[in-house]
């Protein structure tokens, strides 16, 4: 149950000299799975996401390969096949994006409610105005925010709620991809983690993948179903997020590990911090194997 394959995607800068920021990158991404996408500043993290849903802008370029998304109806759709009004039309009905600080991209001077709104007029024109607003509202409670804050403008939300309203609008026309690029790391630790426990409530709820990108990696191995680890460009190694921290494979994944120090305690101290005790449990579960 395969939704998105990126083969053999290599990006470059063409400035002088050329970095090579991507490097014959090869996935697949399944259905409902979270998949962590791990790597030092400058790797290339962000210049793939950007390259998978063709966001680039130049100097950057695709030099090689694709990303093909396939739909629920078994259509396999090559993005690099797509016109600029094609993509514009599908893009975010089948993958959307949060990216860090997405919050201050809210237009500060529209509601709430205006600015959920304006996503299904652009795309479900056909929706009656009542049944709009009702989405909106829902949308909001969706992410943990009271619909009672639709008509509020962005300057009166706090940030970890911008964040959640950015994430909302991502989730507005059920997209069956997701792409988080660092979504929560202007944020403080709590909300965070309140975040990301909402991101996979969600994501159990309505079954779309994510694509988690971070150079967090403690807080991948939390939430990943399986983890990419990237380097210089390339995807070094690629393990489910039990077998990446117990049998690291790659000296670089060995190094990236041993740089969190708090992951060599015991079992369970793998989860920083403690912020919700039954996560802690869950995630002890998860990663002794013990759960299906
Ligand atoms: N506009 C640009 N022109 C030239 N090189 C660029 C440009 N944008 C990014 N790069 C280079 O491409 C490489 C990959 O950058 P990218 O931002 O994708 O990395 P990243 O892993 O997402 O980093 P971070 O976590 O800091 O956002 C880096 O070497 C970076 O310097």
């Amino acid at each position: 149950m395969t939704v998105l394959t990126v083969e053999n995607l290599s990006i470059d800068y063409l400035v002088e000299p050329p970095v090579h920021a991507v490097r014959d990158v090869s996935f697949t991404l399944q259905r409902g799975e979270v998949l962590g996408l791990a790597g030092e500043s400058g790797c290339g993290k962000s210049t793939l996401a950007y390259g998978i849903v063709r966001l680039l802008k130049p100097p950057a370029a695709i030099v090689s390969g694709r990303a093909v998304f396939h739909s629920r109806d078994g259509v396999d759709v090559d993005w690099n096949e797509l016109g600029a009004k094609e993509l514009r039309a599908t893009r975010w009905d089948q993958v959307s994006m949060v990216f860090q600080g997405a919050m201050n991209s809210l237009n500060p001077v529209i509601s709430i409610r205006d600015q959920l709104e304006d996503i299904y007029l652009t795309h479900r024109p056909d929706l009656g105005r009542r049944e709009r607003r009702k989405r909106c509202g829902d949308l909001l409670e969706r992410v943990g925010v009271d619909r009672a804050r639709l008509g509020a403008y962005p300057h009166e939300l706090s940030g970890g709620m911008r964040q959640r309203v950015m994430i909302a609008m991502a989730m507005a026309l059920e997209p069956q991809v997701m792409i988080m690029d660092e979504p929560t790391t202007a944020l403080d630790v709590v909300v965070q983690r309140e975040i990301l426990r909402e991101i996979t409530r969600l994501r159990d709820e309505l079954g779309f993948a994510v694509v988690f990108i971070t150079h967090d990696l403690p807080l991948l191995l939390e939430i990943s179903d399986r983890i990419a680890v990237m380097r210089e460009g390339e995807i070094v190694e690629l393990a489910d997020a039990l077998t990446l921290y117990t049998d690291p494979q790659h000296e670089y994944t060995k190094r990236l590990l041993a740089s969190f120090p708090s992951l060599t305690g015991d079992r369970g101290s793998f989860v920083r911090g403690s912020v919700d005790d039954r996560l802690l449990a869950m995630d002890a579960v998860h990663i002794d194997g013990s759960a299906s």
